[in-house]
């Protein structure tokens, strides 16, 4: 299995090699040059297996022989254990056809942790095997970096630098960072939203001439191929638990990085019958935006109820862009090149290609709140922000109550108390027992000002020997 960027002007790569980089030297970003595909049959003849016996099934070819079959089935195996719930990702019913399928079932209570613990596993393999030390920075809107502290602090290979926006996450998101007190953890608190400290960590990667000659940056967000490998198995997991493959099923996503929703378009692209894939947004809209109307205009970013959702620039919409603009790499990189500076919008091509494969809604702050109210009201489901908004989007956009429409629930909602009491829920949700002393443990953070010469320098300063 080759890797090849969309921007059509890096060199090809391996799985190893491309789990250990993130953007491609081009700017682009890494995606398989052909998909591994499976029939109805194939995929009929999973039903009831267990998760991990699943997710080799579907991730083995995407690592093909970078690492012996054994030796992935073992890592896959130990990837989930510490995973709360028997099935790892349970579904639950809300109403005839409609379900959310619980992804907070992880150590950090966020989809996050499917593919960073699988993530922090497969890097110590390989870094071992290599005798290699690494430097990670990773950009959080608030669970991206905990699932990668909890998913790599036990790697001895690697230095984790995570960036958050400064007050900008929540207390529960922002302790379960700054509590991991190892000497390979760093968190950094920057005086600036998301999308500063997402950009901060892609001019590392354009740029990487301020790190030691020795030390190969790595990536941790979903600009990592191996985090969208990894979530695209839930989707067909949810599927055959609903009697898929000969039933499609329909699935709504709480979109920011658009990570989630490309794992789930990529399961369709590989034989999952999926009936329609929802886009929810919040008020930071520019999907919804250019999926319904080819408005692909950078808006100022907002601060909502749903934060790990404030986001602008979505990263993996280049990914699909690419297919969409017939892996033309050349075209993607002239768009991509003038979407940091200008207005832009897709190809009439390219915008059907677009609007052929998802549907989208967008979803305020007020109706994330009677959202999360009225389901609690009729199901005594306490849903959390974020998967709220992927209720209501595919409340509102389904094409076919006969199909079951699968909400991804994407954050557990003690994570965000704010929200969940603003819907009338009379206290704050509790935490599961593993996260008990949170609020008395001692935190560990540096802030910084919104600058790269800052941020690049503290890495230098704190490389551990
Ligand atoms: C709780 C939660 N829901 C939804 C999202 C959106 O997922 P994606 O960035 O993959 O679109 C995120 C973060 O990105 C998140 O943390
Ligand atoms: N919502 C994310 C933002 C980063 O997204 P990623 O999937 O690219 O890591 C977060 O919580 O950090």
């Amino acid at each position: 299995m080759k890797y090849i960027s969309t921007r059509g002007q890096a060199p090809a790569l391996n799985f190893e090699e491309v789990l250990l980089t993130g953007l491609a030297p081009d700017g682009g970003l890494y995606v398989p040059e052909s998909l591994p595909t499976f029939s109805q049959q194939d995929i009929a003849s999973w039903a009831g297996l267990s998760y991990t016996d699943l997710a080799f099934k579907i991730v083995q070819p995407f690592v093909d022989d970078c690492i012996p079959a054994d030796d992935l089935k073992a890592i896959i195996d130990d990837t989930y254990v510490d995973f709360r719930h028997p099935s790892v990702a349970p579904l639950v019913q809300l109403d005839k056809n409609e379900w959310v399928l619980e992804l907070f079932q992880g150590p950090t209570l966020a989809f996050k942790d499917f593919a960073l613990q699988m993530l922090g596993r497969l890097l110590d393999y390989v870094l071992e095997r290599r005798h290699q030390k690494v430097v990670i920075m990773g950009a959080t809107s608030g669970d991206t970096g905990s699932a990668a502290i909890q998913g790599c602090k036990r790697c001895s290979n690697i230095d984790i630098f995570i960036l958050h926006p400064h007050q900008r996450v929540s207390d529960v998101q922002r302790r379960q960072m700054t509590t991991v007190l190892a000497d390979n953890i760093h968190n950094i608190a920057v005086k600036g939203n998301f999308d500063d400290c997402q950009s901060m960590v892609k001019a590392s990667f354009n740029d990487k001439s301020f790190l030691p000659e020795d030390r190969q940056l790595v990536a941790v967000n979903s600009i990592n191929w191996a985090r969208i490998m990894a979530q695209i198995v839930y989707y067909f997991y949810a599927s055959l638990s609903l009697g898929g493959p000969l039933r499609p099923v329909a699935f709504s996503v709480p979109t920011g990085n658009f990570g989630d929703i490309y794992a789930g378009y990529l399961a369709s692209k590989m034989g999952l019958p999926i009936d329609q894939l929802v886009v929810a947004t919040n008020t930071n809209d520019i999907l919804h935006r250019c999926i319904s109307n080819n408005d692909f205009a950078k808006h100022a970013l907002a601060h909502t109820l749903s934060p790990s959702m404030d986001i602008v620039i979505s990263s993996n919409f280049e990914r699909l862009l690419f297919d969409c603009y017939d892996r033309d790499g050349a075209a993607i990189n002239d768009l991509m090149t003038r979407f940091q500076t200008e207005d832009v919008a897709l190809t009439d091509a390219a915008f059907a290609n677009v609007r052929s494969l998802f549907d989208s809604y967008k979803v305020d702050d007020e109706q994330t709140v009677k959202t999360i109210a009225d389901v609690y009201d009729t199901t005594e489901y306490l849903l959390d922000p974020h998967s709220a908004i992927g209720v209501e989007a595919a409340r509102k956009v389904r094409r076919r109550d006969d199909i079951p429409m699968i909400t991804l629930a994407t954050a557990h909602p003690a994570k965000f108390p704010e929200a969940v009491m603003k819907a009338g829920y009379p206290h704050e949700p509790e935490l599961p027992h593993h996260m008990a002393t949170l609020f008395d443990d001692e935190e560990r953070c540096t802030v910084l000002d919104n600058e790269l010469s800052s941020v690049q320098q503290f890495v230098v300063d704190n490389i551990t020997a």
